[in-house]
């Protein structure tokens, strides 16, 4: 596929709802974008690709009036782009749903939705009934299901999304960009996204649709643009553009062989190349934090990669954490190489030789205002100087060799790591846990946010790690996570529901997932299933659409 730009293949009757023609934007030293286009149809459903750090965020932040090009021209409905500053204007024109809310946490749904605005002439008192009622009937007028009383902090991922699309369209909005939208939503709230959207489109309302999940993009988008180092590379009919065809245009390499790793031995011992025994580096029996999960019982042997994989509120993620050092509990057992480990102590986690990527790398990893070098290196700081002292030129040397070991796209070693795009951040958080060579990783759907190449690079990292004699324990519902891993054991509503040696089906997984029982041959464990409507745990997760990527291996 050559590099070169290609002219649309698709003819657009219709005057586009955005058209951005000669983009460049710069940061520093750093181009974000280069001669860059888009251009989306009213009603298009259109989807954004590239790996991490091609420029989509920067296209986002210029679409949407945060950042101003450095040239170029921006149209919506064919009118040049409202001035620069003027929000109201911009409102009307687009809006974009994030990964994280821009709607205030604290405030009503209400509230949030008629922001600024609260009082139809502006020196009147606000009238909070007829506010309510008011954000009733939008609410019902985009068919969401959502009391405008409640607080956008207690409603779930999916319903602050629906009233955050919502709001742009009461704003007028007929365009709308979404972020990765569906990273933080399980399978059936990305049915029901997709649903809406699907709905909204109908009525003519325009999205652009930013993902890693190339599966995603087959699923619900038309055209796609992608973009690679800056540049706009292609834009084509969803419908004539292969999977690989797509791969190759991210990232400038034909697609050889399956693109993401796979397990391919289950006997954890034949991948222990140590020389050791494959004695347990993690082991927990009958590990309990009520309410979340119970009697949970495994262990991770040297040289392996094991997922625990689990739905949104199977428990699987605070067992990870407990691991990590995050959860106090005293019901049950935690050993690290062999020794107890008191729970709910970070120190003692890591000083036992536990290295952690956490869930959400803006809440628990990440100092944003500090360098690539300082993040990287935050948990090594004893090696980077004597007495206790900091070295500014050990920081660097072990920073770049962290840059250059995980391929974070970054100008240099002190760059802000705010400016690196998500995925690049991520890698930062990796780069941290892999530092001190920690006896096992206990990564936390490490690959999130990252790009298809890059996530193919980590997992492979981990399987590396685990083959110089330690071991890693993945938390993840991502089926390319988990079918890298050696076997994985399966959390539903709290309890571990089986066992899967590689080699399992999506299907198997998902069902034991989903709490319908694991059927596969291999399963080593199946206890304490509950199917109990009454139960506490939340179950709502299918990971079948997740296989995404994978699918198409
Ligand atoms: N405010 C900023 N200051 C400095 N550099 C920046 C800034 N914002 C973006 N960049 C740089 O611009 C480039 C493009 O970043 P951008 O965030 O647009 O990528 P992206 O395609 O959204 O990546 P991802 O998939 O990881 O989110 C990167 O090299 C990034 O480091």
């Amino acid at each position: 596929m050559s590099d070169q730009a290609e002219p649309d293949e698709a003819a657009q009757p219709q005057v586009p709802v955005v058209e951005a023609s000669g983009i460049t934007k710069s940061f520093g030293a750093t181009v974000a974008l280069r001669d860059a286009r888009i251009s989306v149809a009213p009603g298009e459903s259109h989807a954004l690709v590239g790996r991490n750090g091609a420029g989509k965020s920067t296209l986002v932040s210029l679409l949407t009036g945060m950042q101003q090009p450095d040239t170029g021209t921006l149209t919506f409905s064919g009118e040049p782009a409202p001035a620069f500053g003027n929000t109201e204007a911009w409102r009307s024109k687009v809006a974009c749903v994030y990964q994280r809310s821009t709607v205030i946490a604290e405030l009503t749904v209400a509230e949030n939705l008629f922001l600024n605005r609260q009082s139809e002439r502006s020196l009147r008192p606000i009238r909070w009934k007829a506010l309510r009622s008011r954000a009733a009937a939008l609410l019902a007028e985009y068919s969401v299901d959502v009391d405008p009383s409640v607080r956008i902090a207690d409603l779930t991922v999916e319903q602050r999304q629906f009233v955050e699309i919502a709001r742009a369209l009461s704003f007028g909005a007929r365009f709308i960009i979404l972020d990765e939208p569906t990273a933080k939503l399980d399978a059936r709230g990305i049915e029901r996204l997709f649903a809406k959207l699907r709905h909204l489109q109908a009525q003519g309302v325009a999205f652009l649709f930013i993902s890693h999940h190339l599966q995603e993009v087959y699923d619900l988008c038309t055209r796609v643009t992608v973009y690679r180092d800056a540049r706009h590379i292609l834009t084509a009919s969803v419908a004539d553009l292969g999977h690989d065809a797509l791969v190759e245009a991210m990232t400038g390499e034909s697609v050889g062989g399956p693109v993401l790793a796979k397990a391919t031995s289950a006997a954890p011992e034949s991948t222990d190349v140590s020389g050791r025994s494959p004695e347990s580096v993690l082991e927990l029996d009958g590990l309990t934090l009520p309410g979340r999960y119970e009697e949970v019982t495994l262990a991770v042997r040297r040289g392996e990669v094991v997922g625990l994989a689990g739905a949104t509120a199977s428990g699987n993620v605070q067992v990870g954490e407990t691991v990590a050092g995050l959860h106090r509990t005293r019901i049950g057992r935690l050993a690290v190489t062999g020794r107890e480990l008191r729970t709910g102590d970070i120190p003692a986690a890591l000083t036992a030789g536990v290295g952690f990527v956490p869930e959400d790398r803006h809440l628990q990893g990440l100092v944003v205002g500090r360098s690539v070098a300082e993040n990287a290196t935050l948990t090594v700081t004893d090696q980077l100087g004597p007495y206790g002292t900091v070295l500014p030129s050990r920081t660097r040397v072990f920073a770049q060799r962290m840059i250059d070991d995980l391929d974070i796209k970054t100008p240099d070693a002190a760059t802000p790591v705010g400016a690196l795009s998500g995925g690049n951040q991520q890698k930062v958080v990796v780069a941290r846990a892999l530092a001190t060579e920690p006896q096992l990783l206990v990564a936390i759907r490490p690959t999130n946010g990252v790009d298809i190449k890059s996530k193919e690079f980590l997992l492979g990292r981990f399987r590396q790690h685990a083959e110089s004699g330690r071991a890693a324990l993945i938390v993840s519902d991502e089926l390319d996570d988990l079918r890298s891993c050696d076997r994985v054991v399966a959390m539903f509503h709290g309890r571990v529901v089986g066992e899967f040696a590689a080699g399992w089906t999506d299907e198997q997984l998902v069902a034991a997932m989903e709490g319908m029982g694991a059927t596969h041959e291999d399963t080593t464990e199946q206890t304490h299933e509950t199917n109990d409507p009454h139960d506490t745990y939340s179950h709502t997760h299918d990971a079948k659409e997740r296989s995404r990527d994978g699918g198409h291996d």
